[in-house]
């Protein structure tokens, strides 16, 4: 087999906070294999949030590592961890964080510019992208031009642009309506099962959970399966 797209080992993530210390995370050990989509469910202030930025190298756990893609990426300078980060990982959140003054193409071919692309081939590939999620129309729109979907959908592409090992996504429909949700939910599995990359996706909506490879859960800072 492959190495995994993400290992994570014996992680622990611990908040000071004056007198008190807030153990979040009490152990986390969780593999996703590449092609895998996993569900993290869990209730809220269980460390879903705090689980995901480790893994994608925003936050620096207490103890343990983290591997993507056979690549241990704990204890890295700030330089090698942005990069790591750039080339290795694609975030979607639950708000789009789109640039408002960059058309959704625009959006998505920054990131690939920002790692050696040029524009053509950069505008190229987002055009792709925004085809695959059935949104070519509106290549040329400004965020404030599209709906919650839309924008939600754009934010997907944005973070596939760079062909990540690794998808990771923290709500990323927790923010649309219900059938919004589903029809972003959809096309951002269909587009994630189509490059066969690796997902570890928090979400609240269990049906959705449902719908990906394998559900794991938070409990006491530790990982069940579900
Ligand atoms: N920087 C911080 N300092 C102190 N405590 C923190 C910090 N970040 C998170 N926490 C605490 O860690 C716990 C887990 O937070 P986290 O945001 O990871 O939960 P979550 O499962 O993502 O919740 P939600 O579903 O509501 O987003 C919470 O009790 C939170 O208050």
């Amino acid at each position: 087999m492959s190495e995994r797209a993400l290992a994570l080992e014996g992680i622990t993530r611990v908040f000071v906070q004056g007198p008190r210390r807030i153990e979040v995370l009490r152990g986390i050990d969780l593999a996703v294999e590449p092609g895998e989509v996993v569900a993290l469910v869990a209730p809220s202030g269980a460390g879903k949030s705090t689980l995901l930025q480790i893994a994608g190298l925003l936050d620096t756990p207490t103890g343990g590592t983290v591997s993507i893609g056979g690549r241990a990426l704990t204890g890295l300078d700030d330089a090698t961890r942005t990069a790591a980060r750039r080339d290795l990982i694609g975030f979607v959140y639950q708000f789009h964080h789109l640039l408002p003054e960059f058309s959704a193409e625009e959006n998505i071919a920054l990131p690939q510019m920002a790692a050696g692309a040029g524009r053509g081939a950069a505008l190229g590939r987002a055009r792709e992208l925004l085809g695959r999620v059935g949104l070519s129309e509106r290549a040329r729109h400004r965020p404030a031009e599209l709906s919650g979907g839309e924008q939600q959908r754009v934010a997907v592409c944005r973070a596939l642009a760079n062909r990540p090992r690794l998808l990771l996504a923290d709500e990323p429909t927790g923010n649309l309506d219900p059938e919004t949700s589903e029809r972003v939910f959809g096309a951002m599995l269909e587009v994630v099962r189509g490059t066969g990359l690796a997902a570890l996706i928090a979400t609240h909506n269990h049906a959705l959970a449902a719908r990906m490879d394998r559900v794991v859960t938070l409990d006491q800072g530790r990982v069940r399966t579900a």
